[in-house]
């Protein structure tokens, strides 16, 4: 295996000490073979595996017991007990603990947001517009363009030259000039209305003024290495951008449920909106929770800067949501009820507090406002305790693991389906990049590898642990890489972030 990315890690927190010590516990035991029989060596690859790829005890398990990642894909060994759960791809693990498969998870996002009730379009005005769809045809209210105008800087003439040339200057904005008669020119700037009468627009290029004032069209002198100009003629029509060219009004001009880009915006403007009719944005409420968090400064004395919430509200924005309000309540189970009960979001999205901790308080409270749990832990690292529930008929609850990147695994997860359907996005195309290197699997979890897209490739990059931002702070998007790994070369989706999209 190709090993790029090994960050040069000082330690290795004590938790990976004991995973180790637990996978290779677990090897002798479920194996049938004294401990005697463990290879010598076979305790410091597992540590070197782990410190490399912060992997979990269930991959260092498997590469300890000499599994490589793609014969442990194929083993079973350590197959999941699958239960079907409300329709949905689960899995219940050994510690009991029900996962729902990767691909099935952001299944359920799409599914539960498809089942609230149709939310009403609203108008937008332009400037508040990008990003939203619309939930009408843009359909033109005018001829585009409106009036017959002057595609370049000349002159309007009316007939065959040579022409006389009218005193008065035709300019862009100005109402329409006075007819012109058969040899008359006038001089008209571009997008200037041409006045009736006009046949053509000469270029000022094109044209010279001969002693007399007399306009004649000129051409360049035809033939290799000749110099100079030559008498020339004017087509019909030449540079003039007739009225109704690009449509005329009561055109569809583009189709509901397209995505108001700048581009768009132009349109519409140059169309005639003053408003758009889309869908709304979903509502979403942040709640950050956490005693040891710092807003500002340093760490010290054990508590740690919140890196959810400066990188949440713009991420869940790009997605399409209007971020009503982030609150950080600390680990305080009361402010959370409180807070939940009384959201008016479309959507909840609660980072940490998702694990068994005695301060994780989502579950409880989830289950003392009655909460219908669709998503229980997904079988994806990082990132694993992230779910989803319904807490009211149309409002939903995205629980983020505390940790990270395993919170960025979540919102992509879990999040940007539910609101990518709520806010009427179309899906992505999905594409796929070979990798540029193999990359580690976990046994029976689809992993999200930060990758930079490098030519025609996707290059996994280093510092991809739970708790760490490095690798996705440089990424241009996240590999899906499937249970058993991915080898060179080998096709992997990839989940672009929606800045990188959107330029
Ligand atoms: N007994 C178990 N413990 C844990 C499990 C497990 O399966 N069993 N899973 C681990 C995994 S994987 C993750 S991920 C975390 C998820 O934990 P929580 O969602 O409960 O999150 P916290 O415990 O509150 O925090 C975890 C970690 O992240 C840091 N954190 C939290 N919020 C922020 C923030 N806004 N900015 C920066 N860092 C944050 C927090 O300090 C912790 O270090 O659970 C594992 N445990
Ligand atoms: O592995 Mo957790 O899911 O750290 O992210």
């Amino acid at each position: 295996m190709t090993r790029r990315g090994v960050p040069g890690r000082p330690d290795v927190p004590d938790t990976e000490e004991r995973y180790v010590e637990e996978a290779l516990a677990v090897v002798d035991d479920s194996g049938g073979r004294g401990r005697q029989e463990v290879r010598p060596g076979h305790r410091s690859e597992g540590r070197r595996v782990l410190e490399q790829h912060d992997l979990d005890v269930e991959e260092a398990l498997a590469l300890v017991r000499g599994l490589g990642s793609h014969a442990a894909r194929h083993s079973g060994a350590e197959d999941p007990v699958h239960v079907r759960q409300g329709g949905g791809d689960t899995s219940r693990t050994r510690s009991g603990h029900s996962a729902t498969s990767w691909p099935e998870a952001r299944a359920a996002a799409e599914r539960a947001a498809r089942s609230v009730p149709r939310r009403e379009p609203v108008a937008v005005p332009l400037d508040d517009a990008l990003g939203l769809v619309l939930a009408a045809p843009l359909t033109a209210l005018t001829d585009l363009p409106a009036f017959d105008t002057s595609a370049m800087d000349g002159w309007a003439v009316a007939g065959p030259g040579p022409w006389a040339v009218r005193e008065e200057d035709i300019l862009a904005g100005h109402a329409e000039a006075a007819p012109l008669g058969d040899g008359e020119a006038a001089r008209i700037a571009t997008g200037a209305r041409v006045p009736p009468d006009t046949t053509a627009v000469l270029r000022s290029e094109h044209g010279r003024t001969d002693d007399k004032g007399r306009l004649h069209a000129t051409a360049p002198a035809p033939g290799p290495g000749r110099t100079g100009r030559t008498a020339s003629t004017v087509a019909h029509g030449q540079d003039i951008r007739p009225r109704g060219q690009e449509c005329h009004a009561g055109d569809q001009l583009l189709p509901p449920g397209t995505r108001v880009t700048p581009a768009v915006l132009g349109l519409a403007a140059a169309a005639g909106y003053d408003t758009l009719r889309a869908l709304p944005r979903p509502r979403v409420d942040v709640l950050v929770l956490g005693d040891e968090l710092l807003t500002q400064g340093l760490p010290e004395d054990g508590l740690i800067r919140d890196a959810l919430g400066p990188m949440l509200p713009p991420w869940l924005r790009a997605l399409g949501a209007d971020v009503v309000s982030v609150r950080r309540l600390g680990d305080d189970a009361e402010a959370l009820h409180q807070a939940v009960a009384s959201s008016q979001a479309d959507l909840i999205v609660t980072t940490g507090g998702t694990a068994a901790g005695p301060v994780d308080h989502v579950h409880p409270t989830l289950r003392r406002i009655d909460a219908a749990l669709l998503v229980d832990g997904v079988k994806v690292r990082p990132g694993h305790p992230m779910l989803l529930a319904r807490t009211r008929e149309d409002q939903y609850l995205v629980g983020l693991p505390g940790n990270p990147l395993a919170a960025v695994s979540g919102l992509l997860t879990l999040a940007e389906p539910l609101l990518r359907v709520l806010a009427g996005r179309a899906a992505p195309e999905p594409y796929v990049l070979p990798l540029q290197d193999s990359v580690q699997g976990h046994p029976h979890d689809t992993r999200l590898v930060p990758v930079v897209v490098r030519g025609e490739r996707a290059v996994p990059l280093r510092y991809h642990g739970p708790a760490m931002l490095r690798g996705i702070a440089a990424a241009d998007g996240l590999a899906v890489v499937p249970p058993g790994g991915a080898r060179l070369g080998e096709d992997v989706e990839l989940l672009d972030l929606p800045w990188a999209v959107a330029g």
